[in-house]
């Protein structure tokens, strides 16, 4: 039997995403190395989500965003065996910057035109959020993951407004309990909310197709 959630860390990730292309970086270290992935990491203690975006970009790629934007919050939820942990990462986006790009120790930065990004190289669960990243659209994600690396199911929510936590359908956030066992199949509030996506009992390894709910 898993024992209560006992922690949920907050972090970030920033998309640089100009017309024609996508400043990706590839990890150097750490957690996700190897993969590519919007610039991001853990929020400070003494900062907002939005201060640890712009931090985490200009630390790992150098640039300073002009117009950024909310675009999200992904919930993702590692089971371990005698153990569950959460992620709370916001994501934000810009299409100007200043500042030159710069390889970090921990990210060496790449632009992919838009067919070109290696899908195939990042996070199993971007597949399912990165249609309304493009669309210029905003969106709630839940994703869990089996023994940290391997994604077993999710659900993903187009939503016009982004708010300031992942929303709980009880009122213990943020102070309070992390959500239950019973909580966490049914992460999001009420409608209104646009467009469903759910992926679920997926097959590890195997592509699923993601299925609009109207
Ligand atoms: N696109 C995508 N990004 C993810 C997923 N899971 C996940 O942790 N990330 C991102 C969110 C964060 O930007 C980063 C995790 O933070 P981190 O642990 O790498 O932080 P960090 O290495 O920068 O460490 P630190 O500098 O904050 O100490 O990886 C995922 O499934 N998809």
């Amino acid at each position: 039997m898993l024992k209560r959630p006992d922690s949920v860390q907050l972090a970030t990730l920033f998309w640089i995403l100009e017309p024609n292309r996508v400043l990706l970086g590839m990890k150097k270290r750490g957690f996700g190395v190897g993969k590519y992935n919007g610039f991001g990491g853990k929020v400070q203690a003494d900062e907002t989500p939005l201060q640890g975006a712009l931090r985490e970009l200009q630390e790992e790629c150098g640039l300073i965003p002009i117009d950024t934007r909310p675009r999200g919050i992904l919930l993702f939820e590692f089971v371990e065996p005698d153990k569950r942990w959460y992620l709370e990462v916001h994501l934000y986006s810009a299409t100007k910057f200043t500042g030159n790009v710069t390889e970090s120790e921990e990210m060496r930065p790449e632009w992919f035109a838009y067919p070109d990004v290696p899908h195939g190289k990042m996070w199993e669960d971007d597949k399912y959020w990165w249609p309304i990243l493009m669309r210029d659209s905003n969106f709630l994600g839940h994703f869990v993951f089996d023994n940290s690396q391997l994604l077993s199911r999710g659900l993903v929510r187009e939503c016009p407004s982004i708010p300031a936590r992942f929303p709980r359908p009880r009122s213990t956030w943020p102070q309070g309990i992390p959500p239950t066992d019973a909580d966490v199949d049914h992460p999001f509030p009420d409608p209104p909310l646009e467009r469903v996506v759910r992926c679920e009992s997926i097959t590890p390894g195997v592509p699923t197709e993601t299925h609009p709910i109207p």
